[in-house]
Order: structure tokens, then sequence, then C-alpha cells
């Protein structure tokens, strides 16, 4: 089961519940309620699960190699890949890939939240899938091929010939065929702005109606009424066991619960194929209370430290006007009274406001407005929702915050949750180096903006940078910079260029004398060279430092930050600070007595809530 921290599954869970990529991209919003694409009888799904097939079709059961991989984006000008819905899928997700989800992990999760969008089982997901930068083998099946030929695809790719009548109505359940692109399947109509799409079944939902209308015989599939016999691949596969497995009594695919389980197992499969050697994560559950950032930063002349956290709710919690009080508890880090040595903590307190979002947060000078975020369709099937909250506090480096926790109390409630990780509260990150959200551009001026027009050809190297404390002398330090996003300016396979491999390269962090000494922090900045298009850099930083009054040695870094950061180039403002006062440690520890609030300590209801929610994600449990 999850425990803090754990980078990877609190990305994972984060885009596939939030929908949101790492860099604010809601592009899970694309396929959200089975949206159409454009005005065209087919969804956005559609097209995002069949490019999830074609990409698990180069695998070969056989030496184990293919699968997921994101192999597709260097296969696109196959024959057996035709298909617009294929390009655009491939923009859709160009950008959201990071250091913890690679582009298959991507592939994987927009066909989950497709499923889902569209009315279907909820299918379990797991991270971890590794990407490949070549064309795999070929593999996808077309539908001229012979039945035998079919069997033989499906059995390399891991299916038997039961299975394989099975994967294809669940995925021919969603979209259809396309004029443009299978024109001996689907001859024109010859209107342009109308061009011709022929559905599998009636409805745009991932249901039963490929299977049951099949079997009525009422079916316009194009793949299995048609005056072109050659094409008639559905046809042949369907009727291959003499329709057993579309027709038996109950456990036939036209019962809409066996069509549901039989299509959560198979396309699960089909997900998680990977090659040989490649382990996936557990499956990523909701984390009921989730710290999602957290970072030292320069505001106002001072060192702040920043933490948001996300607390998940559901659906009819937001009719009512709730509010919630929250408090940040904190150890110092250094000096006197570190590790609460004095038995007191720092708490950043607040209290309830007014004129508040209908559903968020008491604000007194320290929580910003919640930010609510709708969820991805996975969520939105669970019923669930999130709000986000950031509470800043400035500090001195001499005490700065070493353990942290936090308590929430619901308005009209006596009753406050501590929020310290099982007992043994949160750890803050190194503050001895300290992001600077200055990312930019070209030789001595500071610039910030568009990067050049061609989003994968960088000219200028951008700069980034850090502080690193003057009790710390620098030994050596360097960033790690990576990007795996790529863009795609062409609707067109023919003319479309591959996507760049991932960016992953370490460059030297030197002292920057033009960036003036700040609160006791000397800058450094490193010079990225050769990035993508830049704007999806994230870095991991690294110094090796002496401690200048002790002469010991250690390292300090930071993980995974965003390297154009958005307060850089001025469309977030910098958070506003918290009051700051003193509390009690046992007070702190157990949320009681806090100010004139009495408290008990207890676990909320909605922990509850949450537990049951888990609970529908296919039986799985999640263990505390
Ligand atoms: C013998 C195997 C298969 C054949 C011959 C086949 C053939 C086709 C063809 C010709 C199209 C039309 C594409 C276009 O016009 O752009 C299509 C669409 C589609 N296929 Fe398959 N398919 C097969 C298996 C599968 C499987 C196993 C899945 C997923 C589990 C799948 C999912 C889809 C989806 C979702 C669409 C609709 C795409 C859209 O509307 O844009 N197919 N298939």
């Amino acid at each position: 089961a999850y425990v803090w921290p754990d980078p990877q599954y609190e990305t994972l869970e984060g885009m596939f519940y939030e929908g949101t990529s790492f860099h604010g991209n809601q592009f899970a919003a694309f396929v959200a309620n089975c949206a159409q694409r454009d005005d065209r009888n087919t969804t956005v799904a559609a097209e995002w699960v069949r490019l999830a097939y074609h990409d698990m079709a180069t695998f070969n059961i056989t030496d184990g190699t293919g699968g997921v991989d994101a192999s597709i984006y260097y296969e696109l000008d196959r024959e057996e890949n035709i298909g617009d819905g294929m390009i655009r899928t491939m923009g859709e997700l160009s950008l959201t890939s990071n250091k913890y989800i690679s582009r298959a992990d991507v592939i994987a999760m927009a066909a989950t939240w497709s499923v889902a969008a569209c009315k279907g089982p909820i299918l379990p997901f797991r991270g971890g899938r590794q990407d490949v930068f070549v064309a795999g083998r070929k593999g996808v099946p077309e539908p001229q091929q012979e039945l035998k030929e079919h069997v033989e695809s499906f059995r390399l790719q891991g299916f038997n010939a039961t299975e394989m009548i099975a994967l294809i109505a669940c995925g021919h359940t969603l979209g259809g065929v396309r004029e443009e692109d299978f024109p001996t399947i689907v001859p024109t109509n010859n209107q342009p702005s109308n061009r011709r799409l022929d559905t599998f079944d009636s409805t745009p939902q991932f249901d039963s109606a490929i299977a049951i209308e099949y079997i009525a015989g009422t079916t316009r599939n194009p793949l299995v009424v048609n005056s072109n016999q050659t094409i008639l691949s559905d046809l042949r596969i369907f009727s291959s066991d003499k329709n057993v497995t579309m027709n038996r009594q109950v456990s036939g695919l036209k019962d809409p619960n066996t069509f549901s389980q039989t299509c959560s197992t198979l396309l699960t499969r089909m997900i998680d194929t990977v090659r040989k050697g490649v382990t996936l994560t557990e499956p990523i559950v909701p984390i009921p209370f989730k710290l999602s950032q957290q970072r030292f930063m320069f505001i106002g002349g001072e060192l702040a430290f920043s933490t948001q956290f996300r607390i998940l709710n559901t659906l009819n919690d937001q009719t009512g006007s709730r509010k919630r009080t929250v408090r940040l508890f904190w150890c110092d880090r250094r000096g006197a009274n570190a590790n609460c040595a004095d038995g007191t903590a720092n708490v950043a307190v607040t209290v309830a406001g007014n004129g508040l979002p209908s559903f968020g947060a008491s604000i007194d000078g320290g929580v910003t407005a919640p930010t609510f975020a709708v969820g991805s369709p996975v969520s939105q099937a669970l019923n669930m929702t999130m709000t986000f909250y950031t509470v800043t506090v400035s500090v001195a480096f001499e005490r700065s915050v070493g353990k942290f926790w936090f308590s929430i109390t619901e308005e009209g409630s006596p009753n406050s949750t501590v929020q310290d990780n099982d007992g043994t509260g949160y750890v803050a990150v190194d503050d001895e180096i300290v992001y600077l959200p200055v990312g930019f551009k070209g030789g001595p001026t500071i610039q910030v903006g568009p990067l050049t027009t061609d989003p994968d050809k960088s000219p200028f190297p951008i700069y980034i940078a850090a502080g690193i404390h003057s009790s710390m002398k620098v030994d050596s330090a360097s960033i790690r910079a990576f990007d795996s996003t790529f863009s795609v300016r062409t609707l067109s396979a023919k003319q479309l260029a591959p996507p760049k491999a991932l960016f992953n390269e370490t460059f030297p962090l030197s002292e920057n004398t033009s960036l003036p000494s700040f609160v006791g922090y000397n800058f450094y900045s490193a010079e990225v060279t050769n990035g993508l298009g830049f704007s999806q850099i994230t870095a991991d930083f690294k110094a090796n430092v002496t401690d200048v009054s002790t002469g010991n040695k250690k390292t300090v870094g930071l993980d995974f930050v965003l390297a154009i950061d958005p307060q850089s180039v001025g469309t977030t403002l910098p958070p506003p600070l918290a009051t700051i006062s003193t509390v009690n440690l046992t007070s702190a520890r157990n949320g009681t007595k806090l100010g004139s609030d009495a408290m008990i300590s207890a676990l909320p209801l909605r922990e509850g809530t949450v537990y049951a929610l888990l609970g529908l994600l296919g039986g799985l449990i999640y263990a505390v």
C-alpha cells in the first residue's frame, strides 16, 4: 500500500484522478462525458482506445517484446495504423508525460479514462510502463485479412480465439469507420462538410449494444454488414465460434454485466501488456489526504515555506456551503527549538472567514482559496471531487521548517482531524538549496515567454537557477533536466515528423553573480541546451556541500521541479503569507484545545466515505 513519500505513486495518482498533467494541462477533459469528436459521429474516447490497442499490438508473446510502450508514435505512417483519430490522439496526449509517467502510461491512462467517460467499467490503473523511441514490429490486424491470420495476430498479442472475439467487441462498442481512412469499407458520401462515418453500433456509450445488435441481426456495423465481402472481419471473427461468445445465455457478451466484466478484464490485460522485464506498480487508488506539494521559495524578501494538500470529497458534499479551517503545524528545523525541543510548535492559524466560494476553505490571510477540481472521468464515475489548499509561511533559515502536519476543522463541527502521516509527520524538503522560479533564456538579460516558433528546436539555452545557502560551501552542483513530451505539428501521418526521443541530461550548476545574494543564499545557474521545447522541462537539483561551521559534508537536492515555473512568467502570483503563532506541542499533535476551539481528535466522517469509494475500484482494498 501507498506510504508517503512515493513520488511516482503520487504523480500517477494525481494525474489519474485529477485528470491534469503536472504542468496543469487538463487533458482528461477531451474525453469527459464521452465527448463527440468535433461534429463527427464518433467520440474522442473511441480514438484514444483504438490508439492504445494499436500500441499494444506490437507485443510478441514469443520473445516478450513490444506491448504498450508508446512505439505507436513511430508507427503512424504504416497502413495498419491509418486514421485521422490517431494523429489527433497523439497531439492531445503529447504534452503530458514526465519523469514519473511515461508516454506509454499516458496512453494506458487515456484508455482507462475513455472507457469510464463513456459509462464503461472502471479499469484498475497501474503505472511503470517503459517507453521506446523507435517503431516496433508490425502486428495490427486489418479487416481484409483471413480469420486464421487474425487468430495468429491475437495469439502473438497474448489473447486466445475466444478472447479475441470479446476484445474486439469491447473495442468496437465505441466509434466507427471513416470514409477518408477506409474508402473500401465506407465509400464516400461526397459531402465534404459532413463526411461519412459508420458506427459499429447505435450507441456512442461503452455498452453491450455491439453484441445485442449483432445477435438481433439489426447491426449496421460496417465490418459485419457490407457489400464489400473481403473486409467483413468482425463478422468472420464474431461468428468464428458459431456466435457462442456473443450469444451464450446469461454469460454472452450481449448481457450488459457480462460485457462489462469481460471487457474490464480484457482491456486491463491489454493496457498492462508490457515487454518482458518491465514491472508495473500496484493499482493506483486515491490517496484520501494527500500532501501534494511542498517547497521553499522566496517571497517578499524572505525565505518562505509553502505546502499544498488535497482533500477528497464526494459530489454530495459540494451542495452545502461547507467551510473548513485548516492549520499548518511545524517544528523548527534548527536552533534552540529544533524538533519542538521546548514543547511548542508553530502554527499558521486560520479562522472561519466569509465571502468564500460555496465549496471550500475558510481563509484568514494565509490559506489561499481552494482550487476546485472536477477530476478525471474516473473520479467523476466514482462521484469523487477534490479540494486543494495551499498554506505559505515566512520562515528564517536559522529556524526553518523540519517536520510538519495539519489539522482540519469542518465548519460547525467541534472536531478536528489531524493529518500527520500516520503519526510520523511530514518532513520538509531540503532548504539549503532553494529553486529560484526564473526560467529564462538568451544572453545576459532575463527573458521569458515563447521560446521559438518551432517547439522541437530551441536555439537558445535556458537558465535554471537555485539559491544555495552561504552556510554551505559548494563542492559540486548540477541539475538533471528531463522532458519526454513532444510536439505534433501536422495532421497528416505522411508528413508527421516522429517525436523526439526523451531529453534527460545533466548540466553543471555554477555560481551566477549576476543574481545578487539574497537572505543568505548565493545563486547558481545551469545553462540547459538542446531541450525539446523547454516548456515542459523538470529539473532535479543536486549539490555536494560542506557545512562551513562543522566541516561535515552532505548532499542536498530537490526532486522534480517545474523548470519554467508559472510564477516566473507572471501568470501566477506568489501565495499570500499566513500569520504564525505558537502552540503547545501536545495540543498541536492531537488537535485539541487550539486557540478558542474545543477540539477532539477524531477520524472524520469523510474517511469512511473514501474507503467506500475505494471499495468500488474493482474490489481493491486500501490497506491502512
Ligand atoms: C481484427 C481486429 C480488428 C480490426 C480488423 C479492426 C478494424 C478497425 C477499423 C477498420 C476501424 C476504423 C478506423 C478508422 O476509420 O479510422 C476500427 C476502429 C476502431 N477500432 Fe478496431 N479493429 C480490430 C480490433 C480492435 C480492438 C481489439 C480494439 C480495442 C480493444 C479496437 C478498437 C477500435 C476502436 C475504439 C475504433 C473506433 C475508432 C474511432 O471511431 O475513431 N479494434 N477498427
